[in-house]
């Protein structure tokens, strides 16, 4: 079992190596952008994908590798009353929305990262992102699902499984990272 989960891990990898250099580069251009433009990043997800939404976050303000300066990424995942308040006076499918328009500006990127490209709360939060004028990236696999529609670039990890596809956006967050990085 242990080598079948490597080397389906491998094939992916190799999958994305051959496929999706250009959609990364894309969303590294995007990403910068926004950030050198003095706008910010707002990251949410559920579930694996709130915790890749706040390690990505986290590594913006804080830092991945260099000693560079601290930049704006913010989780929606992580204020339990904001999160808790909204589920219950509005329902769950509008505690990252009602977040991104309380926080959101033109010019900002949102970032959506979910594994089905289908998750209620992420879809909302990217029709909320583009009424704002956000720039919007999704992080999906297998078909992209409702995400293809909504987003300026949605990044399909080609995978039908939900934990393969995980680990290749939180690979792909962190050339993001390192594309910061290689910039500020
Ligand atoms: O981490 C895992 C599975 O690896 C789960 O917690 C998973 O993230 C949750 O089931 C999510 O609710 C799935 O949502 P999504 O990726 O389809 O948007
Ligand atoms: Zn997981």
């Amino acid at each position: 079992m242990i080598i079948e989960e490597l080397k389906d891990h491998q094939q992916l990898i190799q999958k994305v190596i051959d496929t999706l250099e250009d959609d990364i580069a894309q969303a590294c251009e995007m990403m910068v952008s926004v950030l050198k433009s003095g706008s910010k990043v707002l990251i949410a997800g559920n579930g694996g994908s709130a915790a890749d939404a706040q390690h990505i976050a986290a590594e913006l303000s804080g830092r991945f590798v260099r000693d560079r300066r601290a930049l704006p990424g913010i989780a929606l995942t992580t204020d339990t009353s904001a999160l808790t308040s909204i589920a219950n006076d509005y329902g769950y499918d509008h505690v990252f929305s009602r977040q991104v328009e309380a926080l959101g500006r033109t010019g900002d990127l949102f970032i959506g990262i979910s594994t089905s490209g289908n998750s209620q709360g992420i879809l909302n939060a990217f029709e909320a992102a583009t009424k704002l004028g956000c720039k919007t990236l999704g992080l999906s696999g297998r078909d992209g699902g409702k995400m293809n529609g909504l987003c300026d670039l949605n990044i399909i990890v080609p995978s039908d499984v939900t934990a393969r596809i995980q680990e290749m956006h939180i690979l792909i967050g962190h050339i993001l990272c390192k594309a910061a990085d290689d910039v500020f």
